[in-house]
């Protein structure tokens, strides 16, 4: 495989029982990149994850990889109820200085939650205490199944700009699921548009302004997300995304 290739699906088919999900799907996930995957609901993204992560093996085709560690980054959060905030964080990494957990806590806006328990948080803020244990994980592929759902727009906006910071330091290769349009326009180096029944990848669209310099109003943008919204809306479950 070349080596600015993380990871690469071939021809993969994967059916559950008479579900036909993924029908001969090929991507490759390039290294230090950000994928964003949009796709109707219920079309297989999640099980796309779990084949890429190496949960699931695909039916028929290949998937080659030369990753070695794997973060994920799931669409519930799986925290440890018994560990509080700071020390489900740490678990994934116990060599992390107490900087660092602080201000991974502080990133994600748990500041004066650090030694509270999952059980005292809201569904947002388990999240957010989630997404800041993958971010102590440091891993060379992280899969991020739609991560921002539960939290309101500010707060998104805010850990996009938060994850483009850490991917740039980290130049690690992010595949990330959304169904909100304007996310996958201000992360992803490349957009891949999944089709329904079966699911297939539609499209592909590379963006090409670098994530830092990224403003929803630029002309690149604009045209992508006009792209984006003609494409989706021909989709017969175009209602899945939503466009702040
Ligand atoms: N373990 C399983 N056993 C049986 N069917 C499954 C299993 N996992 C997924 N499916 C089915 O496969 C299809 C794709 O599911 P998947 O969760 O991958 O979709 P998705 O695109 O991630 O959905 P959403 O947008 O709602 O998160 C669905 O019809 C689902 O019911």
């Amino acid at each position: 495989m070349k080596g600015g290739l993380k990871l690469k699906l071939e021809g993969v088919y994967k059916n559950f029982d008479e579900i036909k999900v993924l029908h001969n799907f090929n991507l490759a996930v390039d290294d230090k990149e950000i994928t964003c995957i949009l796709g109707p609901s219920g079309c297989g993204k999640s099980t796309l994850l779990n084949i890429m992560a190496g949960i699931i093996k695909p039916d028929v085709g290949s998937v080659k990889d030369n990753k070695k560690k794997v973060g994920y980054v799931f669409q519930e959060d799986r925290l440890l109820p018994w560990k509080t905030v700071y020390e489900n964080i740490k678990i994934v990494n116990k060599k992390a200085s107490d900087l660092k957990l602080k201000n991974l806590i502080n990133l994600v806006g748990l500041t004066d939650f650090e030694n509270k328990y999952p059980g005292q948080l809201s569904g947002g803020m388990r999240q957010r205490c989630a997404i800041a244990r993958a971010f102590n994980f440091q891993s060379e592929l992280l899969l991020m199944d739609e991560p921002f759902k539960s939290l309101d727009y500010d707060l998104r906006i805010n850990m996009v700009k938060s994850l483009i910071d850490i991917w740039h330091k980290w130049n690690n290769a992010i595949v990330f699921v959304t169904h909100e349009i304007d996310e996958a326009i201000l992360l992803g180096n490349k957009i891949v548009v999944l089709s329904k029944n079966p699911c297939t990848v539609e499209t592909i669209i590379n963006v090409n302004t670098p994530q830092n310099l990224r403003n929803l109003e630029d002309r690149e943008l604009v045209a992508v997300r006009t792209k984006l919204i003609k494409i989706l809306s021909n989709q017969k479950d175009a209602s899945t995304y939503k466009s702040a």
